[in-house]
């Protein structure tokens, strides 16, 4: 059986077609992101499953039953799907214990274990100014989980954190599931977000899903130029007639070997990890990834495409 089962979901707003025809499953534990340039339709799509939007066509059914829409139900949101919005708000003048005690619904020793898992168990007894932006996204967190839902929608969850919260952050993600036993739907700008942590990733543009797949086929093999653009940097090469899209570290530089195409090195740009040569091949220039740090500008070298 399947958690979520998203069917034919419309949406116009101002005479605008904003949503059309989404459709999708998600499956208990399976983590599943939505990508897409900034207008496609992610949030409202995330909005429409929590029920704090309405659909104009289509349906939502989470764990069998029908979600209702802020139009068929005087309180809305469904008890059993929680929904981390980009703007959430904590309550001034509380203690952090305070506000989650409010919300709480397990048992004290769940509770507790929850509070480690989004760690703040060291926040509890601060008042909101007393918090980081990172701590507080944190505490809004877990003022969702401790209501106990089966399925968390988290929008954006990463755009406004420095990299250590957002570490921290991704590792309370990963232990949603295993610990805690929640499934989660996250939309995210960020390739590196997402692709070590999701089963399946959606990539929506202009408010429909153009691709559906595996991190892998979705970053190696994406549909279009929008959607390869999306997951990082890419160079068009054209082979029989078609199109490839080929990530920069699947050009290699080798020496001396048959198959392979003899490119000028145009710069060379220090990534930390890696160097991304511009490298004039076949009259294109082409961006390859290499860890070889003896390469400079003005160089010849041998490319083959990796198989
Ligand atoms: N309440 C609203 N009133 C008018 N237009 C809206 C409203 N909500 C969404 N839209 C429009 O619907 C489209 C989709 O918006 P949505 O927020 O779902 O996109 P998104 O993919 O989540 O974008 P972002 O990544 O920037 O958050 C946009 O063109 C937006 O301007």
């Amino acid at each position: 059986m399947h958690l979520l089962t998203v069917s034919g979901i419309q949406k116009w707003i101002g005479g605008e077609h904003i949503l059309k025809g989404i459709s999708f499953k998600q499956d208990r534990f399976q983590n599943i992101a939505i990508v897409g340039e900034s207008g496609s339709g992610k949030s409202t799509l995330l909005r429409i499953v929590s029920g704090f939007t309405q659909a104009d066509e289509g349906e939502v059914l989470f764990e069998k039953q029908k979600v209702k829409g802020p139009m068929e139900k005087l309180i809305p949101g469904h008890s059993g799907i929680a929904y981390l919005s980009q703007h959430y708000e904590l309550r001034n003048n509380y203690k952090m214990a305070e506000l989650l005690q409010y919300a709480n619904k397990l048992p004290a020793a769940d509770a507790a274990a929850l509070y480690k898992v989004c760690r703040i168990d060291h926040l509890l007894g601060r008042k909101n100014d007393q918090i980081s932006g990172g701590e507080q996204q944190r505490i809004a967190l877990a003022r969702l989980l401790v209501t106990a839902p089966r399925l968390l929608l988290l929008d954006e969850p990463f755009s406004n954190l420095d990299l250590i919260n957002k570490n921290i952050l991704k590792s309370v993600i990963r232990e949603l599931s295993e610990k805690l036993k929640i499934t989660c739907l996250l939309v995210s700008h960020d390739p590196t977000d997402i692709l070590p942590w999701a089963d399946q990733i959606m990539v929506m543009k202009d408010g429909a899903v153009i691709q559906k797949g595996s991190p892998w086929q979705v970053y190696k093999h994406p549909v279009n130029e929008y959607a390869a653009g999306l997951f990082g940097k890419f160079n068009q090469i054209a082979s029989n007639g078609k199109t490839m899209f080929v990530r920069p570290e699947d050009l290699h530089i080798v020496t001396g070997t048959p198959n392979t195409l003899m490119g000028k090195v145009k710069k060379v740009h220090f990534l930390g990890n890696a160097f991304e040569l511009e490298v004039m091949l076949l009259n294109e220039l082409v961006t390859i990834r290499t860890i070889d740090s003896s390469i400079k500008a003005g160089d010849t070298v041998h490319v083959a495409l990796a198989n």
